[in-house]
């Protein structure tokens, strides 16, 4: 299954392939100790959790150096993806359940990522991180998104192509939930760029700050 990963990002190094590989046996095994994707899920992580993750892609390519905040990373998506094709970009993944951040640290520390670290937060309580973008997907409606993770935006250190701000994955009709922010939020849709019917549905909004 790495070959559709590779199908997207033709300049994996040998590490990450191996990296992206390693994931379906270890979230087999996690997954069945603590429950971080959906069990008929499992037959489609790298196209449903992997390849959705690195979707984000399509609106931006972190500079190296960049810090993120994956807000309700769950079992380290899309922090966990993203952090193996980025391997110069500093990733802090947060949950407010801690056996979630047990999950994606250890997955974490088996692929051996160097750059990511997960704690166990509520992000309206992090107070001593910043990042350049906060990432998401699936944790909560835009507005809670924007109201509980904005103070984690630093909005003075800029060196991106574009301003500092939220990046989320979502999906279905999101005509009201985005109301508020129609004149500011970008959205894209994710297929064709990526071409499996599955991403049909699914879009990568981007909220400056
Ligand atoms: C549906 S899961 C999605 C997990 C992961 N992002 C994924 O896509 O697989 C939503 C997660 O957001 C977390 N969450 C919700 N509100 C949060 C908050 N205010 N701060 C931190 N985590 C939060 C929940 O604990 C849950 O693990």
């Amino acid at each position: 299954m790495i070959d559709l990963i590779e199908k997207y990002f033709q300049n994996l190094s040998d590490l990450q392939k191996k990296q992206f590989a390693m994931l379906q046996e270890l979230y087999q095994d996690w997954n069945s100790k603590i429950n971080v994707i959906s069990r008929k899920d499992m037959d489609y992580l790298y196209l449903h959790h992997v390849l959705h993750s690195l979707a984000i892609t399509q609106m931006i390519t972190f500079k190296a150096g960049t810090k993120i905040i994956d807000v309700g990373c769950g079992g380290g998506f899309p922090g966990i993806p993203l952090a193996i094709l980025m391997p110069d970009v500093n990733f802090l993944l947060i949950d407010s359940i801690r056996k979630k951040i047990k999950v994606t640290t250890a997955i974490a520390e088996a692929v051996g990522l160097k750059n990511v670290r997960a704690i166990q937060c509520r992000a309206e309580e992090l107070k001593d991180e910043k990042c350049h973008f906060v990432v998401s997907r699936a944790a909560m409606q835009m507005k809670d998104l924007v109201h509980s993770s904005m103070h984690l935006v630093n909005t003075k250190d800029q060196f991106n192509a574009l301003p500092n701000g939220i990046i989320c994955l979502k999906g279905g009709n999101l005509t009201s939930e985005l109301n508020p922010f129609k004149n500011k939020a970008i959205v894209e849709d994710i297929y064709p760029n990526f071409d499996e019917e599955y991403f049909k549905t699914k879009q990568v909004i981007y909220l400056p700050v």
